[in-house]
C-alpha cells in the first residue's frame, strides 16, 4: 500500500510507538515566539529542567510585539533574549532583524522538505508548503521538544485537495483558501493533513503556497501540505547549492517526499478553481466566505496589508500595483507591515514603499502587531478592518473590532474606495 508525504515523513523521524497510532517524531526544528515559548521555558526552569536538546535545531524570534510596547511585552522578550544567549540560540531574531515567525524561517533557508517542525503557534501549518509536517503545539508539547526534540502525533490521517482549472486574472492563493475553508468549513479538516495537490498548487510561487498552508489551521488542519518540487528547489537553492550538484539533481532527491500514486486517503476533494472570483469572509470565523461582489460598498475604517498569510513581497507587489498613483480614502487608516527586514528593504529598492507611502499608507517595522489586536494598529469598538490575515474572529484585531479577510489586492482596493471593493474593476 502505497504512502502519503505525511506518513513518509513519520516513517522517516520514527522514534518510538508507545500506543498504536502514536507517533513519537523526531523532530528537525523546534520554532520559538515571545508569546508561548517564555510560559515552556519558565516551566522548565521550575522544574530543574532548564536545556535544550539541540541550539542549532532551535530557532527563536520576537515577532507578535516588537519593539515591546509595554513592560509585559518587555519581559516576554527578555524571557526569550536571556534563554536563546545562555544556550547560545545561534539563529534568534531581535529588533533590526526580527519579522513574522512564519514569514521569516522560511525566508532563511531553515525548512525544508520532509522536515518535522513544531513551533507554539498556530499557524505553524504554513512551513507545509515546502513539504515538511509542521504543526503547531501546545506548551507542553514544545517543552517536550525544546528538552528532547520529539514530539508525539496520532497517526496522520490525510484530506488530499485537489485544485485544478486556471485561475483567473486578479484571483490569488488567498481567495483560492479563503474558497475551500468556505466549502469545507472551520472544522472540516480537524485533526487531520491537508495534502495540496493539483496543477494550481503546480503553478504557484513559494509564497503562494504559504498562503494557502497558512490557513490550513483556519479549516482545524494539523499541517497543509504542498509537494515539493523545482519551485521548492529555487527558492531554497541557496541554501541547499553545496550540498546538491544541480537543481534537477535536488528536485529528484526531494522526489522522495512525493505521496505515492496508490497512496491512501481519508477523503479527496475536487475543486475546479476556474470560475472562482476574489473572496471576502464577512462574519467571524474564516468559513464566512463570499464573493468580493456580494461584499462591495461595506464601509472599513481600517485596512491592513501584512502578517504570516500576505505580508510578503509579493503580496506587496499586488497590492502597490492597485495602489500605484492612487489615494486611499480620507476616512481609511491604510497600514502596511512588511513580514520580514528582507521583505521591507526589496519593497524599499522596488520603489513599493514609496507607493504605498505616497498613497497614503503608514508603514510599520516587520511584526504581527495588528494582526492579533496587540500593537500598531488596534481597532476601537465597532470598527472594521479590511485585512490580508487570516482570523477574523469576533474582537481579534481589537475589542468590538470586526476583521474581514481578503487578498492584498482586494485590500488594497478597498483602501482606495473606503468599502470594499474589487481589484479588478480598477
Ligand atoms: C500568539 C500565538 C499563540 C497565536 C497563535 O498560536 O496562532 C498567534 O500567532 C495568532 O495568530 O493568534
Ligand atoms: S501574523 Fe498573525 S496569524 Fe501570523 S503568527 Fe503573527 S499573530 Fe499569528
Amino acid at each position: 500500500m502505497g504512502k502519503t508525504i505525511a506518513e513518509k515523513i513519520f516513517t522517516a523521524h520514527l522514534r518510538d510507538e508507545p500506543f498504536p497510532g502514536t507517533y513519537v517524531l523526531d523532530l528537525d526544528r523546534v520554532l520559538c515566539h515571545e508569546i508561548t515559548t517564555p510560559v515552556a521555558i519558565a516551566d522548565l526552569e521550575a522544574r530543574g529542567k532548564d536545556r535544550v536538546f539541540d541550539n542549532t535545531k532551535i530557532k527563536a524570534v520576537i515577532d507578535h510585539v516588537t519593539p515591546a510596547k509595554d513592560s509585559k511585552t518587555a519581559l516576554q522578550g527578555k524571557m526569550l533574549r536571556d534563554w536563546a544567549h545562555r544556550h547560545a540560540i545561534k539563529d534568534f531574531f531581535d529588533v533590526g532583524h526580527n519579522g513574522v515567525c512564519h514569514a521569516l524561517f522560511p525566508e532563511k533557508g531553515y525548512i525544508r522538505p520532509g522536515f518535522t517542525v513544531i513551533m507554539g503557534d498556530s499557524h505553524t501549518c504554513t512551513h507545509g508548503a515546502f513539504g515538511a509536517f509542521a504543526a503547531g503545539v501546545g506548551t507542553t508539547d514544545l517543552e517536550v521538544g525544546i528538552l528532547k526534540g520529539v514530539c508525539a502525533f496520532r497517526k496522520p490521517k490525510t484530506i488530499r485537495i485537489n485544485l485544478t482549472g486556471t485561475l483567473a486574472p486578479g484571483v490569488y492563493a488567498k481567495d483560492v483558501i479563503l474558497y475551500v475553508i468556505g466549502q469545507i468549513g472551520v472544522n472540516g479538516a480537524t485533526d487531520r493533513v491537508i495534502e495540496f495537490r493539483g496543477n494550481i498548487v503546480d503553478e504557484m510561487s513559494m509564497e503562494a503556497r504559504m498562503t494557502l498552508s497558512n490557513m490550513a489551521i483556519e479549516a482545524g488542519g494539523t499541517s497543509g501540505i504542498c509537494l515539493p518540487d523545482m519551485t521548492t528547489v529555487e527558492y531554497l537553492w541557496p541554501f541547499i547549492q553545496n550540498d546538491y550538484p544541480s537543481k534537477e539533481a535536488a528536485c529528484e532527491d526531494f522526489r522522495r517526499w512525493h505521496s505515492d500514486e496508490d497512496a491512501v486517503y481519508e477523503k479527496v476533494l475536487d475543486f475546479d478553481v476556474s470560475k472562482l472570483e476574489p473572496m471576502v469572509t464577512y462574519g467571524y470565523k474564516p468559513d464566512c466566505v463570499k464573493a468580493v461582489a456580494e461584499m462591495a460598498g461595506a464601509r472599513v475604517d481600517q485596512v491592513y496589508i501584512g502578517t504570516c498569510t500576505n505580508g510578503r513581497i509579493e503580496d506587496l507587489r499586488v497590492a502597490a500595483a492597485v495602489l500605484k498613483g492612487k489615494k486611499i480614502a480620507e476616512h481609511v487608516r491604510g497600514i502596511v507591515s512588511p513580514a520580514t527586514p528582507k521583505i521591507f528593504k526589496d519593497a524599499l529598492h522596488e520603489g513599493i514603499i514609496d507607493i504605498f507611502m505616497d498613497a497614503g499608507f503608514c508603514v510599520t517595522n516587520p511584526t504581527c502587531g495588528a494582526c492579533l489586536g496587540m500593537s500598531n494598529g488596534v481597532l476601537a469598538e465597532g470598527e472594521v478592518c479590511a485585512s490580508t490575515s487570516n482570523r477574523n474572529f469576533n474582537g481579534r484585531m481589537g475589542k468590538g473590532g470586526m476583521v474581514h479577510l481578503m487578498s492584498p489586492a482586494t485590500a488594497a482596493a478597498t483602501a482606495i474606495a473606503g468599502v470594499i471593493a474589487d481589484a479588478r474593476k480598477f
